[in-house]
């Protein structure tokens, strides 16, 4: 697919941000950075905790940081480790990121850039919240 995202900016945001990622028990440190509907960037790391199961993803850092500024559209995102490899989100992101992002979010790959619907198909989103309250 062919975009005018900036992917060199973002994957130099989210290399950026990794560096200050907090992963001393899984020692895998992961930048996230996202451009707005506006334009800007915002980004996240993964923050983990000594009771595991409470370690936040860099996306979802990154969706709460985007959120507290003020920014709720998210046009495309890139996602890397330590070594600059970019990563796709994990499924739980993947929800994460179809909240503020939708299923034309653009999401960086190896293999190119990627329309967030090709990697969560039929998702669950607003409108079915929707149909449960229309058969109340
Ligand atoms: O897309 C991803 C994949 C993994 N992680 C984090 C979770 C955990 O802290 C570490 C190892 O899975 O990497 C992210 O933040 N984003």
């Amino acid at each position: 697919m062919s975009t005018d995202i900036d992917f060199g900016a973002l994957r130099a945001a989210a290399r950026d941000v990794m560096t200050r990622a907090y992963a001393p028990y899984s020692g895998f440190p992961v930048g996230a950075a996202a451009i707005s509907e506006q334009g800007h960037i915002v980004t996240g790391c993964n923050v983990e905790n000594v009771s595991y199961g409470l370690g936040v993803c860099a996306e979802v850092a990154l969706v709460a940081g985007a959120v507290s500024a003020g920014v709720r559209r998210l046009r495309a995102v890139s996602v890397c480790d330590a070594d600059g490899r970019i990563l796709t989100p994990c499924g739980r992101c993947r929800q994460v990121l179809a909240e503020f992002g939708g299923e034309g979010l653009i999401v960086d790959s190896e293999r190119g850039p990627r329309a967030l619907a090709e990697l969560l198909p039929d998702a669950f989103g607003p409108s079915d919240l929707a149909c449960a309250e229309r058969d109340r």
